[in-house]
């Protein structure tokens, strides 16, 4: 497969069973050959995505003084503002040339929040006390389970089987700002490094800036334009251990525009959908049939924490 399909997720509720069954299908194919999919009729108002890119401009748009002080401090909260070259999404390159606010739900005793944390919740300037970001965060968190359910029937696995081990919101929405690259980049420098997500699947909404690129299995690069009215759905590097790369986790990256969009921000919104800490991610069951597993079982919330230490 080298285009990204386009799905119609509302078929997924039809009572039709066989019209439910397609979507399955599809969602499995897509998964399987590209690991990225568009979805059309996801379900979140466009008028609540509106808000919260209009939210997303406004922060960033604060001094960085302020943003600063709501910095993301440590991997175990991983909560907060990520400064411009902070991140390295390929390790091998320099910095991306982006700013991020990271918003978890994750409760502040588990996570070992500390004091500076402290002042960060309370600071009425965050987007995490935002009650339209935090609407989002609740309906892409409904979204990813209804994803999910489509996952484990794809999978033959009971419909529920993803959504009880997705139950602690351990997911980070992230607003993501690429401000216009007004100085020669660094050789290998992007807007964000070439990479794969570590959890199970990213939601992503996008502005009609682009960029956005992803590598098909044969090695090549295609664009990921924003298209109306969908959202982006990619599977993650817990999802293609947890499958046996039955779904593949798929190398993405955005590029520097070549044209007069260099000039311009870049906004996007990303929801990375995490499994509970303690879950093990062993090879299931209807993952063996091609071959034997080719990774050891790792509890979640281990591998998340390894993943977040390596970019920052
Ligand atoms: O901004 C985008 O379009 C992609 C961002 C991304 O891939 C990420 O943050 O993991
Ligand atoms: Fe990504």
């Amino acid at each position: 497969m080298d285009k990204i399909p386009v799905i119609n997720f509302s078929l997924f509720a039809d009572s039709n069973v066989r019209n439910r069954q397609t979507v399955v299908k599809q969602i499995y194919q897509a998964c399987h050959e590209i690991g990225f999919m568009y979805l059309q009729n996801h379900g979140i108002s466009l008028d609540l995505i509106k808000q919260v890119f209009s939210k997303s401009k406004a922060f960033f748009n604060l001094s960085l003084e302020i943003k600063q002080q709501l910095a993301w401090s440590n991997e175990f909260s991983n909560q907060g503002y990520v400064g411009i070259e902070r991140e390295k999404l390929d390790a091998n390159k320099p910095g991306d040339l982006k700013e991020a606010f990271n918003v978890g739900r994750k409760d502040a005793a588990t996570r070992g929040r500390d004091d500076a944390e402290n002042f960060f919740v309370s600071c009425l300037s965050s987007p995490a006390k935002d009650s339209c970001i935090l609407a989002f965060y609740q309906a892409c968190t409904e979204l990813t389970h209804r994803i999910l359910q489509a996952f484990a029937l794809a999978l033959q696995l009971p419909e529920d089987f993803f959504i009880t081990r997705h139950t602690e919101q351990n997911h980070t929405l992230r607003l993501l700002h690429y401000p216009p690259v007004q100085q020669l980049p660094q050789p290998g420098q992007v807007r964000a490094g070439e990479h794969s997500d570590y959890g199970s699947i990213t939601l992503l909404f996008q502005d009609e800036i682009g960029g956005l690129e992803i590598q098909t299995t044969a090695g090549q690069w295609i664009a990921a334009p924003a298209i109306p009215d969908t959202v982006i759905v990619n599977t993650g590097d817990l999802m293609q251990r947890w499958t046996n790369h039955v779904f593949c986790s798929t190398k993405h990256r955005v590029i520097i525009p070549s044209d007069e969009r260099v000039k311009q921000s870049r906004y996007s919104v990303a929801f990375f959908c995490h499994p509970n800490d303690d879950t093990e991610i062993a090879c299931l069951e209807s993952c063996q049939k091609e071959h034997t597993p080719i990774y050891p079982p790792i509890l979640a919330g281990e591998y998340l924490l390894s993943r977040l230490r390596a970019t920052y």
